[in-house]
């Protein structure tokens, strides 16, 4: 049951929008599809819609060929960004159209049509405002009109494209809280495509994440936050940023601390790549020992601060994250000193692709070449 795509490709001349993607989707999953602009989110929808066709691979579902079938008959229903509502139509007419516009032996009687529009209405909480035209309403909810249109042909499959992308943030956050708990309510499989990485994180039970027509990962929100495939993946759900690091025997030494490295795998990598997440580089609590650095800047944002520093010895700024205590206590262009909780290093091929991966959550302590941990090498 569900759906396996496998080895899908999409070209448009020499540009590859999808490059063999494969992927299975669960029955009654929601699953977020994320990925910077241009990485081929919508060719994916496009084509499991029926709007396009792959230039090769195959979609089935229940082991029924999809690609094979009509878009009509794909069981699908759509919500897209700008999902233009009929303006002449009512709210109940627009949510009515899908099942009205069926050829007379596959529509449902007129009763029959206003019960379900009632039902949707009332599950997308606009059962009072039925006889409104769109253009009497907000925009979270013409979405939720779009989402009840959707719907009324009671598809097998549901996709959204970027469906809060034109909102503002506080309706978007409150309408993704909704969605997710309608969603459960329903238990249809739902593809949702965003590149707000909160708004999958919160929203879906697993995540796809993409770059450049390829799946860079897939997995629970919490798997790919917290163990990140590639140093894609690291930069764009975790705010990743790079810091020198270079791998002997069971260490990684970055900035003069010596980390412990295990489960690395030896010899079939060519080059490191070390990413340090913002909230992971903290206010050394002993002045002196750490990493000394300038602050260039610092921006409070809902109860954090965002300190944009230059580490000694580094040639890009890094971005920190402190909690309102710590952020407090700093100003722009102080000296400080910061120490780093984790790391995450990739093992990279000679074709750039990740062959080993590992979490350091240990300064290795009895480090040969540094006095302590933390304390800065003198030049
Ligand atoms: N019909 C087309 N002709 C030529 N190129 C196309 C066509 N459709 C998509 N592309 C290209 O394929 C790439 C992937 O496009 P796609 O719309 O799938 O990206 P996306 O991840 O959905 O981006 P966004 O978040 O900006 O919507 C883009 O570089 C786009 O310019």
């Amino acid at each position: 049951m569900g759906i396996d795509i496998s080895r899908l490709r999409r070209q448009f001349g020499s540009f590859i929008a999808l490059d063999d993607i494969s992927l299975r989707i669960g029955d009654g999953e929601f699953v977020a599809v994320l990925g910077p602009s241009g990485s081929g989110k919508t060719s994916l929808l496009r084509i499991l819609a029926g709007l396009d066709q792959p230039d090769s691979g195959s979609v089935q579902r229940d082991g029924q060929d999809l690609l094979a079938l009509d878009a009509r008959r794909r069981g699908v229903g759509l919500v897209f960004q700008h999902y233009a509502l009929f303006p002449h139509l009512t709210v109940a007419q627009n949510v009515a159209f899908g099942l009205r516009v069926r050829p007379w032996r596959l529509r449902p009687k007129a009763a029959v049509i206003k019960a379900r529009v009632d039902e949707l209405l009332r599950r997308v909480e606009l059962d009072q405002l039925a006889a409104r035209y769109p253009a009497q309403l907000s925009g979270g909810q013409r979405q939720r009109v779009a989402l009840a249109r959707a719907l009324a042909i009671e598809p097998r499959l549901l996709l959204l494209d970027e469906p809060f992308g034109a909102l503002d943030a506080q309706v978007r956050v409150n309408l993704r809280r909704w969605l997710r708990e309608f969603h459960r309510s329903l238990g249809i499989t739902s593809l949702f495509v965003t590149h707000d990485q909160d708004e999958a994180l919160e929203m879906a039970d697993r995540v796809i994440v993409m770059n450049r027509g390829c799946i860079e990962q897939v997995g629970t929100p919490e798997q790919v936050y917290h163990r990140p495939a590639t140093p894609f993946v690291s930069k764009f759900i975790a705010r990743g940023q790079a810091v020198p690091g270079e791998v002997t025997a069971s260490s990684l030494r970055v900035l003069g601390a010596s980390w412990r490295l295990e489960g690395f795998a030896d010899e079939t990598w060519h080059a490191v790549e070390v990413h340090v997440r913002p909230e992971h580089i903290v206010s050394s609590p002993r002045p002196g020992e750490g990493l000394p650095a300038r602050l260039l800047g610092v921006r409070h944002v809902a109860g954090t601060t965002l300190a944009s520093l230059q580490v000694d010895g580094m040639h890009e700024p890094l971005e920190a994250a402190w909690n309102g205590h710590d952020g407090g206590r700093h100003a722009s262009g102080e000296r400080v000193t910061v120490q780093f909780q984790a790391l995450t290093v990739f093992g990279l091929d000679r074709e750039g692709r990740v062959c080993a991966r590992a979490d350091c959550h240990t300064p290795h302590l009895a480090s040969p070449v540094v006095s302590g941990p933390w304390r800065r090498l003198e030049a």
